[in-house]
């Protein structure tokens, strides 16, 4: 069964106190997307197995330690655009994961206010081939209506099917989150916090804004 996981680091909640501020500009709120994949990272690392090691020091005795297990079997896909800084993030957690990417985008102009699901225009896409021992981890900051990240999802399924599906998000809505725990129960899904609402325009609230705008300038 999948578990929802608020990650309520103190640090965390600093951080994602300052990407909501509107005063905080391009370059610092890109960096906190950076810290916050990094945290979200130890995060995950916590649920994975350990095994016993026992290594020698340079004084030539024996400790006692451990070893994270499958830590190597990372698949870590990111959404364009605002993925990308959280993925820098995660990467120090998870430095030897392959990486794909998918390009999807919200089309805004054929969304019907209010409505609950938008239009996903998935351009590109390049996915490694994903085997049954590996973790995949799915990136996108922003889990507002749940399209983009089902969109996503049913691409990256073509690549193989992977042991675990963890997904990570800045912010996400109860809505979205039931709705992708509908279509695929077993997921992890890792939040930073979970947002009472949607406004007419699919945007969350009461959120940060637009994450891709925010981190790259309007486009
Ligand atoms: O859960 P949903 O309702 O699908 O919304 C979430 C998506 O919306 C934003 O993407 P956007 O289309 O703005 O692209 P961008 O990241 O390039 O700005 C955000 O980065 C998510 O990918
Ligand atoms: O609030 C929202 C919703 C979708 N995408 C964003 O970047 N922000
Ligand atoms: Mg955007």
């Amino acid at each position: 069964m999948g578990r929802v996981i608020i990650v309520d680091h103190p640090l965390a909640q600093d951080i994602l106190t300052t990407l909501r501020d509107k005063r905080t500009g391009q370059i610092e709120f890109r960096k906190g997307l950076v810290r916050l994949g990094r945290l979200v990272g130890y995060e995950i690392i916590k649920s994975f197995e350990t095994y016993n090691v026992e290594v020698e020091t340079p004084l030539g005795v024996k400790a006692r330690g451990i070893r994270i297990k499958d830590v190597d079997k990372v698949i870590i896909v990111q959404v364009l655009r605002a993925a990308m800084p959280m993925v820098e993030g995660l990467l120090k957690a998870f430095p030897a994961a392959r990486i794909g990417v998918v390009s999807a985008r919200r089309v805004e102009n054929t969304h019907v206010p209010g409505s609950m699901e938008f239009q996903i225009d998935v351009g590109y896409y390049r996915i490694p081939e994903i085997h049954g021992d590996d973790t995949l981890i799915v990136v996108d900051p922003m889990l507002a209506t749940g399209s983009t990240i089902l969109s996503t999802l049913n691409i990256v399924y073509r690549h193989g099917k992977p042991k675990r599906t963890i997904t990570v998000h800045v912010i996400g809505t109860r809505y979205a989150i039931d709705r992708v725990l509908a279509k695929y129960p077993d997921i992890d899904v890792y939040l930073v916090a979970v947002d009472p609402e949607l406004n007419e325009r699919g945007f969350i609230v009461p959120g940060l804004g637009d994450a891709g705008d925010r981190a790259y300038g309007e486009a």
